[in-house]
């Protein structure tokens, strides 16, 4: 298989360090540098936790990465204003961005499609890894077309910046696609507290619980006339998003368009 050389920005997250491992145990897989906001000048193997992994310089600039750096695909993993910032630098170095960063906008993601079609060049954004996930967000697709009432309930970590999830939005997306539109429970219900019938996303409603202890979760209600059916995908560690880096990053070689979510690049 042909070497893929990649960039890792984000590196000492929850994420990245994850991503760090996968890309060093792939043979075809090469760490060409790492982007950190600190430590601009260092080896990945003066920093904590990352001794064993020589050759591999840290930038705190993506520009100045890019134009020190040969790579194939950049992975970023982390926030949203960084994310965006770094896809459009790579972009404009030939680079292929894989994110798993979420938070993006509407007007963002369509920025980024703009981009990718003027430079024929791919971009792989992934608002959840896990296959686990993906299917989740599929069956959730499914059987939205036979019932449209659907309350999206995620659960994620204390430390989660962005609320909801990248993945319920893209669930809500998803099943916006099918369902009949339809503004749920009854037409004269208030809330009594502000926010207690959670967010709305073209008539469904999405609750995001945060404690510690939760990795990622979601869980997608559907009700009807006597019966529920509730579809749930759990996360218990970073590791299950890492198959789902490792296929993005082999894809997005081969990809000259803009790909938001990973079922469109599974078979
Ligand atoms: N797509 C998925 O499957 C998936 C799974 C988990 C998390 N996420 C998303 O990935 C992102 C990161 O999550 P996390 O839990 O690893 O967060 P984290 O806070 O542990 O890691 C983020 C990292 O980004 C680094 N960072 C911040 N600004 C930077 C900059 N300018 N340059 C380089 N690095 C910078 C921070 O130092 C930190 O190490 C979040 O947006 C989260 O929602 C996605
Ligand atoms: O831990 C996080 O943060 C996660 N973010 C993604 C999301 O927003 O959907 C995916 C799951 C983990």
């Amino acid at each position: 298989m042909e070497q893929i050389k990649i960039i890792i920005a984000g590196p000492r997250g929850r994420m990245g360090s994850e991503a760090v491992k996968l890309v060093t145990n792939q043979d075809h897989f090469e760490l060409s540098a790492v982007v950190d906001h600190k430590y601009d000048g260092m080896m990945l193997s003066d920093l904590e936790g990352f001794h064993s992994i020589h050759n591999v310089p840290v930038y705190s600039n993506i520009e100045t990465c890019l134009q020190n750096v040969q790579a194939d695909v950049l992975i970023d993993l982390t926030t949203p204003e960084v994310g965006m910032h770094h896809a459009k630098t790579a972009l404009a170095y030939n680079v292929r961005p894989v994110v798993g960063t979420t938070g993006f906008t509407t007007s963002d993601l369509e920025e980024l499609e703009r981009i990718c079609q003027e430079r024929q060049l791919g971009c792989i954004i992934a608002p959840n890894f896990a296959i686990g996930a993906v299917l989740m967000m599929k069956f959730s697709q499914m059987a939205a077309k036979y019932f449209n009432d659907i309350e999206i309930i995620e659960l994620h970590h204390d430390q989660k910046l962005d609320a909801p999830s990248g993945t319920a939005v893209k669930t809500a997306e998803m099943i916006s696609a099918v369902r009949e539109e339809k503004s749920q429970g009854h037409p004269n219900e208030k809330e009594t507290i502000q926010g207690a019938r959670g967010a709305t996303f073209n008539g469904m409603h999405i609750h995001s619980v945060r404690l510690p202890g939760l990795v990622a979760h979601q869980q997608v209600l559907f009700g009807s006339d006597g019966q529920t059916l509730t579809i749930r995908h759990d996360s218990y560690h970073r590791g299950s998003f890492m198959s789902g880096v490792k296929v993005a990053v082999e894809s997005v070689m081969t990809q000259n368009t803009f790909v938001y979510g990973l079922e469109n690049i599974l078979e």
